[in-house]
């Protein structure tokens, strides 16, 4: 039985940013800091007084910090149940979107109720189509516990599933009504996994805040280190998105900047299977470093910006090539008809977000795929 909230006040902190995307009736908040998952009880139950909660996560993350979050909701009078997927983006497929629906519908999660998504991205994109999907659509809170989940997919309300057709294939936009972004979880995050979610970090600086990317050149260790420069790169980074999200939330026209690195990115990692072989940021980091070399044999920016971007991913231990990838991927024909997949081609002309410097990506339409197929082949080349 759902049970009244005993005590839905949260203490106010010094250590939190708050930050808000402005989105009408769909606005939200985003909240920052340490020790979040031991107040998300009375955070949500501010929200939905006495609700269930289906809390989606994986082994992992399940077993370092699903206790805090259900001891929490307890607490404030919420009911939770846990959903548990395998971690991995082999998660993001439709046998396991099946299994977690089930699990919902069989925890009686009603309208009014909630979908509390604790995890990286796979357990937030995945729980968040569920949510989407659930009796047409329920509440959803994002708890991301990896880098890239808090700077990336947590806000914005891309949600969905791979296809063997390629990534993200299926899916809904759902906004979460709520972001908590507990800072402490990402002490037990691989290193690997905060270097991955780096990447995505980057992409705010190239996209357009030059200024961001040269600080985290001189600050990226601080960043890795979990000073407060760590703080500071994941508020800038979701306030950058929150900033393209209010403005362009179904992805008509800027958002699509946001997918810097992606359209080669997401080929790769289809390419190689959806596996631990390559890791989103790791593909988004070699493809914003091929969109960087792509634009600079095409004459639109500097061959030291493109080496300048290259440089600063590798610093920190990112691959930047086709070649960093360990074992076969398709060939190149392979690899141009998982880009015809991108959800940005329209009518088959291909969209690729290209850069005329560091912090001026743009939107280009209609790129020639026998441009893109000949520089994928020189790409291919050892080095
Ligand atoms: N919706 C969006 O806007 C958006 C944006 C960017 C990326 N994505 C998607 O996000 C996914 C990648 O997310 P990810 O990099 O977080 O991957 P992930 O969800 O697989 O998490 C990475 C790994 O770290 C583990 N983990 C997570 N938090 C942990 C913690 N605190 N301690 C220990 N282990 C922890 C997980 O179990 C997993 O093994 C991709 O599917 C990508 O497409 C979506
Ligand atoms: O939020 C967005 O918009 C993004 O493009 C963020 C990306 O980092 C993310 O990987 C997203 O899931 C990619 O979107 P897709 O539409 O290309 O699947
Ligand atoms: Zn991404």
């Amino acid at each position: 039985m759902n049970m009244p909230a005993a005590s839905a006040s949260v203490a106010p902190a010094a250590n939190r940013t708050q930050l808000r995307v402005g989105l009408g009736e769909r606005s939200y908040d985003i909240v920052i800091g340490p020790g979040l998952l031991a107040e998300a009880g009375a955070r949500i139950a501010a929200l939905r007084p006495g609700a269930r909660v289906g809390i989606v996560t994986d082994h992992n993350v399940a077993d370092r910090h699903l206790g805090t979050v259900e001891t929490a909701l307890r607490e404030a009078g919420l009911s939770p149940t846990p959903v548990l997927v395998a971690p991995g983006e082999k998660s993001k497929c439709f046998a396991v979107f099946e299994e977690v629906v089930d699990a919902l519908l069989a925890a009686r999660i009603e309208r009014g109720d909630l979908v509390l998504a604790l995890g990286g991205g796979v357990v937030g994109d995945l729980a968040g189509f569920a949510a989407a999907a659930l009796r047409r659509g329920v509440d959803f809170v994002q708890a991301p516990t990896s880098l890239l989940a808090q700077v990336d997919s947590s806000v914005g309300g891309k949600t969905g599933i791979n296809s063997r057709h390629g990534k993200n294939l299926v899916g809904a936009f759902h906004q979460p009504i709520l972001v908590l972004a507990d800072t402490g979880a990402l002490d037990t995050l691989p290193l690997r996994e905060f270097r991955s979610g780096y990447a995505e970090v980057a992409k705010y600086g190239l996209i357009d805040n030059a200024p961001f990317f040269a600080w985290l050149e001189r600050k990226w260790q601080a960043v890795f280190g979990g000073g407060p420069e760590r703080i500071e790169a994941i508020a800038t980074s979701c306030a950058s998105k929150a900033a393209v999200v209010s403005r362009d939330e179904k992805e008509t026209g800027d958002r699509a900047l946001l997918n810097l690195g992606h359209t080669f990115g997401h080929a790769l990692e289809a390419g190689a299977g959806f596996s631990q072989r390559l890791l989103h940021g790791e593909a988004v980091a070699i493809g914003m470093a091929q969109a960087f070399r792509f634009s600079a044999a095409q004459g639109l920016c500097a061959q030291g910006d493109a080496a300048r971007v290259e440089a600063h991913l590798r610093s920190v231990g990112l691959p930047t090539r086709i070649a960093d990838i360990p074992g076969a991927l398709p060939d190149t024909d392979g690899l141009m008809a998982l880009i015809g997949q991108d959800k940005k081609v329209s009518r088959g002309a291909l969209t690729f977000i290209l850069a005329r410097g560091i912090g001026q990506s743009y939107i280009a339409r209609d790129v020639d795929p026998s441009q893109i197929r000949a520089f994928l082949e020189v790409e291919r080349q050892p080095s």
